[in-house]
C-alpha cells in the first residue's frame, strides 16, 4: 500500500509533523501556506489529509482540485474556514479538536477582562513612553461585579467557574443552558435582556450562527448598563462593530476587548485606535499547552483515519466501520434530519430526548443513529456539534437521553420517532426510509403526513378552518414563492392541523411574519435541511 501523503498548510505545533512520521505518513510542512490560496490550489491534488488552523481557507474551489482528499483535520474548534457540504459532498471527512483549546481560550477570555478593568495595554504603552500617568489610569475592582456570560458551553462554562474564583457574581445566558447545569456551574439563568440590563462585564462565547450574528447591535447596547464592559473571545460577526463603536464614542460602553473581528485577518478595523479597545488577533488558543493539544490530537485522529479507516470528531460522519456503512447510511441521513426537524422547531432548554427505534432499524448500530438524532438535534443551536461530540454535549447539558427497540409494531419496515420534551413541551416526530433510499417524515406531533425533507421548507400549525389554505397559498403567490410540494394534515376535523411545504429558494423573514399573522396560525417556521 503507498503512504497516505498529508499536507499541513498552517502553523501547526511540530507535535503533528512528528505524530504523522511515527505513524508511517508522509507528511509535507508549509506552515505559510494556508495564505497562498492559489499555490494551495496548485498542490492540493497530491495529498489524502489536510491538516490547518485558521488561516487557511478550504473553500469549495480548494476542495474541487483536491482529487484524493480523504479528511481535513482542524486543529481548533470552530470549522467556519471549512466549507462542509462541499467536503462532504465529495465524501471528504471534516474532523475537529472540539476540546482541546477550551481551558486556554477561558483564560484569555478572563485575561482580557482584566486587562479592560485595569487599563493594563494603555498603561504599559503609557509608562514605557516615559509618561508616569499615575492619574490617567483610575480602573475598576472585579470583586463583586457582575459577569454576564452569553453562550455557557466548554468555554463559557470554564470562564464562569474562574470568575467564581475572582469573587464576581456571574449570570449566564444560553438557551441550552438547563436549571440544574446552572447550578452544577454556580451559575444564575437569566434571559438575554436580563443579563444586559444586570451585567457590569460580558462575555461571549457562542459559536456563529444565523440566531448569534450580531447577538450584540445598537438594540442590545442599549438595554445595558451605563459604562458595561465587553469582550470577545468566541468569533467576530456576534458584535456589530459600529454600533460598537458608537457606544464607546459615547461613553454608553466604557470598555472592550476583542480577539476576534468581522473581518479576519484584521489588518484595519474602526475599533483600531480606540482609547478604550484592546485588541488581540486571534490569540485566544495561543498558548503552547493547547497548540500541542490540538496538533497531536488532530494528527492522531487523521492518521487513525487514513490508516484504518476509524473515525472520531468527525463534523460530518458518525463513527461507523466499512461494512456498516452502507446499510446505515441512508438511516444516518434520516435520523440527522429529524433531529435537525425537532431541533429547528424547538426554542426552549431541552431535558429529554426519547428516540424509538422499531422494526429492522432496531438491529442495526443505534447508538450512531442516536448520535446522528442529537446532532441534527444541537446543530441549530451549537453549530459546530459533530456526530462524537453530541452525545456528550447532550449529557453536559443535563438532558436525559433514551433509546427504546422494538420490535416491528407500524405500517413500516423501519420507523424512526424522536420525541422531544423541553421545559415547556413536549413534540414527536416520526420518520422512515422506502425502498428508493429516500428520508420521509411520516408523523408529526400524531399527524400523518408523507413527506420528503426539503432544502427548504415552511412548517405552519393551525386549527382546521376554512380559508387558511387559500390565504397561505396566496400569501407565497404574493412573495413569488414557487411551491414545490404541499403536505397537509390534521388531528380531526375542524382540530389541530399542520401545513409543510417545500419552496424553491429561502423564505424572507417578511413573508413568515405574514403566514404568523394569519388568523388560523398558531406557529410558522421556516426550516432548512
Ligand atoms: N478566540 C479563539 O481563538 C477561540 C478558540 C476556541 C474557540 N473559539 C470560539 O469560541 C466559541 C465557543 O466555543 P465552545 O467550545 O465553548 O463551544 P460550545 O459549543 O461548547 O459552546 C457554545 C455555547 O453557545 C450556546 N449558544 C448557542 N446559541 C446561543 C445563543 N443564541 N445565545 C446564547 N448561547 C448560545 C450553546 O448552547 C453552547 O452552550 C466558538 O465560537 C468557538 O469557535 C474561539
Ligand atoms: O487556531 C487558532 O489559533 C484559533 C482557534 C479557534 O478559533 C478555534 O475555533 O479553535
Amino acid at each position: 500500500m503507498t503512504k497516505p501523503k498529508v499536507l499541513i498548510s498552517d502553523a501547526l505545533s511540530p507535535a503533528a509533523v512528528q505524530i504523522f512520521k511515527d505513524r508511517g505518513i508522509e507528511v509535507d510542512f508549509q506552515p505559510n501556506l494556508g495564505k497562498d490560496k492559489d499555490k494551495l490550489a496548485d498542490i492540493i491534488g497530491d495529498y489524502d489529509g489536510l491538516a490547518i488552523r485558521s488561516a487557511t481557507k478550504a473553500t469549495a474551489k480548494i476542495i474541487e482540485r483536491a482529487k484524493r482528499l480523504k479528511v481535513i483535520g482542524r486543529a481548533g474548534i470552530g470549522v467556519d474556514n471549512v466549507e462542509i457540504p462541499a467536503a462532504t459532498a465529495k465524501g471528504i471527512i471534516v474532523m475537529n479538536t472540539p476540546f482541546g483549546n477550551s481551558i486556554t481560550t477561558a483564560e484569555h477570555a478572563i485575561t482580557m477582562m482584566l486587562s479592560l478593568a485595569r487599563e493594563i495595554p494603555q498603561a504599559d504603552a503609557s509608562t514605557q513612553a516615559g509618561k508616569w500617568e499615575k492619574n490617567r489610569f483610575m480602573g475598576v475592582e472585579i470583586t463583586g461585579k457582575t459577569l454576564g456570560v452569553i453562550g455557557c458551553g466548554n468555554i463559557g462554562s470554564i470562564v464562569c467557574d474562574r470568575a467564581q474564583g475572582l469573587r464576581m457574581k456571574v449570570i449566564g445566558f444560553d438557551p441550552f443552558l438547563t436549571e440544574e447545569r446552572a447550578l452544577d456551574l454556580g451559575v444564575e439563568k437569566v434571559e438575554l435582556d436580563e443579563l444586559l440590563k444586570r451585567a457590569d462585564f460580558i462575555t461571549l462565547h457562542t459559536p456563529l450562527t444565523d440566531k448569534t450574528r450580531n447577538i450584540i447591535d445598537a438594540a442590545a447596547i442599549a438595554k445595558m448598563k451605563q459604562g458595561v464592559r465587553i469582550i470577545n473571545c468566541a468569533r467576530g460577526g456576534l458584535i456589530d462593530e459600529q454600533a460598537l463603536l458608537e457606544a464607546l464614542d459615547s461613553k454608553h460602553v466604557a470598555g472592550a476587548a476583542l480577539d476576534v473581528f468581522a473581518e479576519e485577518p484584521a489588518t484595519s478595523n474602526a475599533l483600531f485606535g480606540h482609547a478604550n479597545v484592546i485588541c488581540t488577533p486571534h490569540l485566544g488558543a495561543s498558548t503552547t499547552e493547547a497548540q500541542e493539544n490540538v496538533a497531536l490530537q488532530i494528527a492522531e485522529q487523521m492518521s487513525d483515519y487514513l490508516l484504518t479507516g476509524a473515525i472520531s470528531n468527525a463534523i460530518n460522519f458518525p463513527s461507523i466501520t466499512a461494512e456498516e456503512a452502507p446499510k446505515l447510511k441512508p438511516f444516518i441521513a434520516l435520523a440527522e434530519k429529524l433531529g435537525s426537524f425537532a431541533g429547528q422547531l424547538t426554542e426552549s432548554s431541552i431535558t429529554k430526548i426519547q428516540i424509538t427505534y422499531e422494526g429492522q432499524v432496531a438491529e442495526m448500530k443505534t447508538r450512531a443513529l442516536t448520535s446522528a438524532v442529537l446532532a441534527g438535534l444541537l446543530r441549530p443551536m451549537l453549530g459546530e456539534v459533530n456526530v462524537v461530540s453530541a452525545p456528550v454535549i447532550a449529557k453536559e447539558r443535563g438532558m436525559v437521553v433514551d433509546e427504546v427497540l422494538r420490535a416491528g409494531e407500524s405500517d413500516y419496515e423501519s420507523l424512526i420517532t424522536v420525541a422531544v420534551t423541553t421545559e415547556h413541551q413536549d413534540r414527536a416526530v416520526s420518520g422512515t426510509v422506502y425502498a428508493d433510499g429516500k428520508p420521509r417524515l411520516v408523523d408529526i406531533k400524531g399527524i400523518r403526513v408523507d413527506a420528503e425533507f426539503g432544502k427548504s421548507m415552511i412548517y405552519v400549525t393551525n386549527e382546521d378552518k376554512p380559508g387558511f389554505i387559500g390565504k397561505f397559498a396566496s400569501l407565497l403567490g404574493d412573495a413569488k414563492i414557487n411551491i414545490a410540494t404541499f403536505h397537509l394534515g390534521r388531528v380531526a376535523p375542524g382540530s389541530d392541523a399542520i401545513a409543510l411545504v417545500e419552496v424553491d429558494g429561502a423564505v424572507p423573514a417578511e413573508l413568515l411574519a405574514k403566514i404568523q399573522a394569519l388568523p388560523q396560525v398558531k406557529q410558522a417556521k421556516a426550516l432548512a435541511f
